[in-house]
């Protein structure tokens, strides 16, 4: 017997590409088993991504009770293609929030909030139509290392929510075809990282290549453009309210570090896909 079809949608984020899954009660997919996110994300025989949006209203989050989605009408409850949870992820969060505006769920022309586990994310819609996301205040911390093979490299451990380590390279095909996760210090990540391996284009202008945990080489990552754009501009000494151009695989996305510590970014968000699935 064919199991229940429920209602997905596809989009991406400079083509960091995630499968919505409507659950506004929490009623469709309970906890959201690991294993129902990994036969979604399964690139051939599943829908193809590289995490998950369950968009569910925060008063029906079982973590609520844990002081998680407390302040916010939505929750992005992410997970990674491999079915682990995350506590933020900064192209999702503009997905997130233009499916929120397209289905009505937000009034249009205020700025949307939006539950992560890393807080209230505010989104805003700029005139051109790009998004821009108050990402928090970064917590910039110590030097590690991170390996890829035979070769490491040193890389500053930031934390914008969620651990990444940014590398700077000379060429950013050093990393070499990142089919593996880059080793990394499991007594600075116990919970694993977010890799960033990045090389300068210009005055305040970087390129940038992410193995991201859970998920792989991916072709963007929100939170890793803001991780490397602070580590650049602490490394720059730039003054506060500089704009950082980060070019990914997927797109560009700018990223400014304001005089009040926040961590604004901004980037374009897609929806392509509207269905139904019996996925898991
Ligand atoms: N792609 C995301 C980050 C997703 C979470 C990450 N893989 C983790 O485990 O922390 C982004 O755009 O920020």
């Amino acid at each position: 017997m064919r199991s229940q079809p429920y209602p997905f949608l596809k989009g991406h984020g400079t083509q960091n590409d995630f499968v919505l899954l409507p659950d506004h009660e929490g009623q469709v997919h309970g906890s959201l088993p690991a294993g129902r996110v990994r036969a979604l994300c399964d690139r051939r025989a599943g829908l193809g991504a590289d995490g998950v949006l369950r968009v569910i209203r925060s008063s029906a989050l079982a973590e609520r009770e844990a002081g998680i989605g407390v302040d916010s009408e939505w929750f992005m409850d992410y997970r990674n293609a491999d079915g682990s949870v995350s506590e933020m992820c900064g192209n999702g969060v503009r997905v997130f929030a233009l499916h929120l505006l397209e289905e009505g769920l937000v009034p249009a022309g205020e700025p949307i909030r939006v539950g992560s586990r890393d807080g209230v994310k505010v989104v805003t819609v700029e005139p051109d139509g790009q998004l821009t996301v108050d990402m928090g205040t970064p917590r910039l911390l110590d030097e590690t290392t991170v390996t890829v093979g035979e070769r490491s490299w040193t890389a500053r451990h930031v934390d914008v929510g969620n651990p990444h380590a940014v590398a700077f390279v000379d060429d950013l095909a050093d990393a070499g075809p990142l089919t593996d996760a880059p080793g990394h210090d499991p007594a600075v990540y116990p919970a694993g990282v977010n890799v960033e391996f990045v090389v300068r284009r210009g005055p305040r202008h970087v390129a940038m290549r992410v193995h991201e945990r859970g998920s792989g080489e991916t072709r963007s990552c929100g939170t890793g453009a803001c991780a490397v754009a602070v580590a650049t501009a602490d490394l720059d000494d730039a003054p506060r309210g500089e704009t950082y151009t980060v070019d990914l695989p997927g797109g560009t996305l700018l990223v400014r570090w304001t005089d009040d510590d926040r961590m604004l970014m901004t980037g374009p968000a897609v929806l392509v896909a509207w269905g139904a699935t019996t996925l898991g």
